[in-house]
C-alpha cells in the first residue's frame, strides 16, 4: 500500500466543486509534487488527507489509515508532518514558543539539525517575522518529529531563491532518508528538480498523472537554429515542429519528432549555429492547462489516470 492512496475522492461545498472523483497513489519515499493553477483543488484535496475536511464521496488512505476513521487517522498524524497554506500562528509568542508547543504536542526529535538549516529567529515574536521567516519556522514544525510522511501547502511560497534552494537539497536528503514528501506548488521549475512524479490539477480533476522525466519528454526540445531564411521556411512544416517563432536570422520551435527526421532536415542546410535545450516547464504545462489556464484535455493521449 502507498504512503498516500486516493480513490475516486470527491468534494462538493454546497454546489462548488472542490475535487471530482480524483485518484492516485504516492509511494513510500517519493517525493510528488501536486500541481495546479489556483482553485484547482490541491488544498481542497491536502486538507480532505489530513481529516480536515469530510470527503463528499469516495476516499482516501494516508500510511494506511482512512481519512473518514477519526481515531485511526490521529495515531497516522503521529508520523504525518503538516505545513498548512495559512499558518496561523499566534502573532504575540515567539517562534520558540510555537516550537514548544509542537513539541509537547509531537516530540522534536530533530529540531536543532533543522534550525542549522532553516534559520528563522526564533526568539522574536510572529508579528516581527517576515514572511519567508514564518514560513522557514512552519517547516521546522513540519518535520521536527522527524515524520514518515510529510503534506506541504505551497512550502515555498514567500521563500527567496536562496531559501527555495535549500528547501528543494533539504527534500531531496529527506527523501534519501526514506521520507515520503507530498507538496503542492505553483513554481513548476522547482519541481522538476526536486519531485520524483507529479499529478496535475485543474478545475478540481487530475489531468495528468506523470514522472517527471516523461513530462519532460511528452515536451519535446526547444531548438534554435540559425540559416538561411529558406531553411527556416522548410523546417517551420517539418511533422514535429511547435510553438515556431521566427527571428532575423533563423528561427526557433519546440520539436516533438523523430531526431532523425531532424537532423536530416538540418544536414542540407547552412547551419550556423544551433541550440537545443529543455523547453521551460511552464510550456510543457501548457499541454495541459491551455494557453488561457482552460486547458486541452491529454493532448498526448496517454497521460491520463
Ligand atoms: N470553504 C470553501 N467554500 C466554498 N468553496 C470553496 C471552499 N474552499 C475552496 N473552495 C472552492 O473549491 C475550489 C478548489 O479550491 P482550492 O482552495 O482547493 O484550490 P487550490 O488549488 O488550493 O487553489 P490556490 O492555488 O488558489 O490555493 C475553488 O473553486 C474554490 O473556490
Amino acid at each position: 500500500m502507498g504512503a498516500i492512496e486516493v480513490a475516486e475522492l470527491t468534494k462538493e461545498y454546497g454546489s462548488v466543486l472542490g475535487v471530482d472523483s480524483i485518484s492516485f497513489s504516492v509511494d513510500e519515499g517519493e517525493v510528488f509534487g501536486f500541481l495546479g493553477p489556483n482553485g484547482a483543488g490541491k488544498t481542497t484535496t491536502i486538507r480532505t488527507l489530513l481529516g480536515l475536511f469530510a470527503p463528499t464521496s469516495g476516499g482516501a488512505t494516508v500510511l494506511g489509515a482512512d481519512v473518514r476513521d477519526e481515531r485511526a487517522l490521529v495515531d497516522a498524524k503521529r508520523r504525518i508532518g503538516y505545513l498548512p497554506a495559512n499558518l496561523g500562528f499566534h502573532e504575540e509568542v515567539t517562534g520558540e514558543q510555537v516550537l514548544e508547543y509542537h513539541a509537547s504536542i509531537k516530540g522534536d526529535r530533530r529540531l536543532d539539525d533543522l534550525l542549522d538549516v532553516f534559520t528563522p529567529p526564533i526568539e522574536r515574536p510572529i508579528r516581527e517575522y517576515s514572511t519567508g521567516n514564518e514560513q522557514m519556522l512552519g517547516i521546522v514544525q513540519a518535520f521536527m518529529h522527524d515524520p514518515d510522511l510529510v503534506i506541504m501547502d505551497e512550502p515555498t511560497s514567500g521563500l527567496d531563491p536562496l531559501k527555495q534552494e535549500r528547501f528543494n537539497e533539504f527534500v531531496r536528503c529527506e527523501s534519501d532518508r526514506g521520507t515520503t514528501i507530498f507538496f503542492s506548488s505553483h513554481v513548476l521549475s522547482e519541481v522538476r528538480r526536486v519531485c520524483d512524479r507529479v499529478g496535475i490539477l485543474r478545475d478540481g480533476e487530475l489531468v495528468g498523472l506523470e514522472d517527471v522525466e516523461t513530462l519532460l519528454d511528452q515536451g519535446g526540445k526547444r531548438v534554435r537554429v540559425q540559416t538561411i531564411d529558406e531553411a527556416s521556411e522548410a523546417l517551420a512544416t517539418l511533422d514535429g515542429v511547435v510553438d515556431v517563432d521566427a527571428f532575423a536570422d533563423g528561427l526557433q520551435f519546440v520539436y516533438t519528432g523523430d531526431y532523425n527526421a531532424l537532423l536530416e532536415a538540418l544536414a542540407s542546410y547552412d547551419v550556423r549555429e544551433i541550440e537545443i535545450s529543455e523547453p521551460p516547464l511552464e510550456d510543457v504545462f501548457m499541454h495541459y492547462y491551455g494557453p488561457d489556464g482552460s486547458a486541452t484535455d491529454d493532448p498526448e493521449g496517454e497521460s491520463s489516470v
